[in-house]
C-alpha cells in the first residue's frame, strides 16, 4: 500500500506517538511525507519518500500523488486550532482525498480504524 503522511506542526507530536505506535506494520508499506512529518517518521525509524514541506508545496504534491492515483490511504493529523497560511493547500488535499475516495485519516482513531481495516 502507498501511503502519504502529513502533520501540522501541532499534531507532531501525535503522529510521532501513532507511528511509533505502528512502526512494524507501517514499515512494510511505501510511506510518502511531507518534509517535516518525514523528518518526524525518520527519528521513528520509518523511512518515507521526503515532499517539500507543507507550506513550501508538500501539500499540493501529496494532493497530486492522491489525484494520479499514487496514494492508497491518506494520514493527515490536522491541528483545528490553527488556520495556516497555506491553508488553501491543505484544503486541495482534502478535497482530491473525497473527489477520488482515498480513505483520509485526519485524527487518531480514524487512522486506527483503516489501519486495520487496511494495513
Ligand atoms: O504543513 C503541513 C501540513 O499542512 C505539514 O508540513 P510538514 O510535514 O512539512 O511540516
Amino acid at each position: 500500500m502507498r501511503v502519504a503522511l502529513v502533520a501540522q506542526d501541532g499534531k507532531k507530536e501525535a503522529l510521532r506517538a501513532w507511528a511509533s505506535k505502528h512502526e512494524v506494520k507501517l514499515a512494510g508499506h511505501d510511506l510518502v511525507a511531507t518534509g517535516g512529518t518525514a523528518q518526524v517518521l525518520s527519528e521513528c525509524g520509518l523511512t518515507a519518500r521526503a515532499l517539500a514541506s507543507g507550506p513550501l508545496g508538500g501539500d499540493l504534491h501529496a494532493a497530486h500523488l492522491v489525484a494520479t492515483g499514487e496514494v492508497d490511504f491518506c494520514v493527515f493529523f490536522r491541528d483545528p486550532a490553527v488556520h495556516p497560511a497555506h491553508e488553501a493547500d491543505v484544503a486541495a488535499l482534502v478535497r482530491l482525498a473525497l473527489v477520488h475516495d482515498v480513505p483520509l485519516a485526519q485524527n487518531e482513531s480514524t487512522a486506527n480504524a483503516v489501519l486495520s481495516a487496511l494495513l
